[in-house]
């Protein structure tokens, strides 16, 4: 995988007034930002046959920059498609402005289109006909001359391993086959940008693994820049940058270390021979005003430096006569941010709470909902 992008690298690239210190700058200053995409208010909303409106995207502003692997992470109906489709000038926006390849959406979507390759949920691909067939027919129609379209075919089926197929019917493969057949369609015509919406649903975590490898790859063989929808927080935690999207809204955004860092607090979970008890005893001695939560787990708390309490919390309750049978510190995971920002799992559609309260501790699943005590 490539090396993060990083906050610094991005913020360089966004407010290019940053770093200018003076007229010797000259050079850095005349350096415009590569993005691959950019946005700026962008809307989608549709009018539903009751007079009702939908605000599916509402006034995204994103920066992406050329050879990022960007991943928008999102729970259901919160306008992952919807954006792709407006970025692949598939679906043209209410309002706002968006640019793709440095093709504008809305007055050049014909040259977007050329320029970026679509990976979709449902297969495009046609299983009758055989896995080079497909691609053939994908390279014709993005324009490819016949000599150039086979031997793209010959390169492509090899990049995604699968060259000793190409005659085989794609309704012959596997589940994981067929969507690394997806990819070297997408990527048949070099696109400067290649868009993925959940490329690994449905597959097993073999294949996921397998279709990440590839991707990366091909990734890193092009230069293309990958922006990604997935549910599957550990192909986040591969990418350079994330995005929360929300209700249409871009709550979240940067590396996942510096989403994970932001949350700050450690999980620190305790299993004692009476959970009960040592919940009590854990909300006495912890910082004032932290919820302690109990669940099937154990005894659970988040605090900032969390193993340097471990020992503070164990003397605490072996002092009441309480055994503590395992004690851990756990530093944020990206489904805490999640939760942070939306206030739910991405596992598990869950109660809604305010963004900006402190992350609870997922309960197991199957726990039920987990009991919290205010720290006196
Ligand atoms: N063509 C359409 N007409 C009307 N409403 C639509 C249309 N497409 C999407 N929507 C609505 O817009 C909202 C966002 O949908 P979208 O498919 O973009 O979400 P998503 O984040 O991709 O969800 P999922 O993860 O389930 O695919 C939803 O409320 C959806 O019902």
């Amino acid at each position: 995988m490539r090396p993060h992008a990083g906050d610094d690298a991005h913020t360089r690239a966004t407010t290019p007034t940053a770093v200018r210190t003076g007229p010797d700058d000259a050079r850095t200053a005349a350096a415009p930002p590569v993005y691959a995409i950019s946005t700026r208010g962008l809307v989608k909303s549709y009018a539903g046959p009751d007079g009702s409106t939908t605000h599916a995207v509402r006034g995204l502003d994103l920066d992406v920059l050329r050879g990022e692997t960007y991943a928008f992470l999102g729970p259901n109906g919160a306008g992952k498609s919807t954006t792709l489709a407006l970025l692949c000038a598939l679906a043209r926006p209410t309002a706002g402005q968006a640019t793709v390849a440095g093709a504008d959406v809305l007055s050049r979507p014909d040259r977007v289109r050329r320029l970026v390759g679509m990976l979709f949920q449902h297969s495009a691909l046609d299983p009758d006909l055989t896995a080079e067939q497909n691609l053939y027919i994908h390279a014709r129609l993005y324009g490819l001359r016949r000599r150039h379209a086979r031997v793209r075919v010959t390169e492509m089926l090899e990049a995604v391993g699968l060259g000793d197929r190409r005659r085989f019917p794609v309704r012959t493969l596997s589940g994981g086959m067929r969507r690394r057949l997806e990819l070297a369609r997408g990527l048949l015509h070099a696109p400067e940008v290649l868009f993925l919406d959940e490329p690994t649903t449905g597959l097993d975590p073999h294949a996921r693994v397998q279709v990440w490898e590839y991707l990366r790859v091909l990734r890193d063989r092009h230069g293309s820049t990958l922006f990604v929808t997935t549910h599957y927080l550990e192909e986040a935690e591969h990418c350079d940058r994330l995005g929360i999207l929300d209700h249409g809204r871009l709550v979240a955004q940067g590396t996942p270390h510096a989403l994970k860092a932001a949350i700050g607090a450690d999980r620190v979970l305790l299993r004692t021979g009476d959970d009960a008890a040592a919940r009590q005893v854990v909300g006495r001695t912890a910082p004032s005003g932290l919820p302690v939560n109990l669940d099937s787990e154990g005894v659970s708390l988040r605090v900032p430096h969390g193993s340097a309490w471990i020992p503070r919390l164990c003397a605490a309750l072996e002092a009441h006569g309480i055994a503590v049978h395992a004690a851990s510190a756990t530093p944020p995971t990206l489904d805490d941010v999640f939760f942070h920002h939306t206030g739910r799992s991405i596992h598990a559609p869950g109660p809604h709470r305010t963004p900006g309260d402190p992350t609870p501790a997922d309960p197991a699943p199957g726990a039920g909902t987990a009991a919290t005590e205010e720290a006196p």
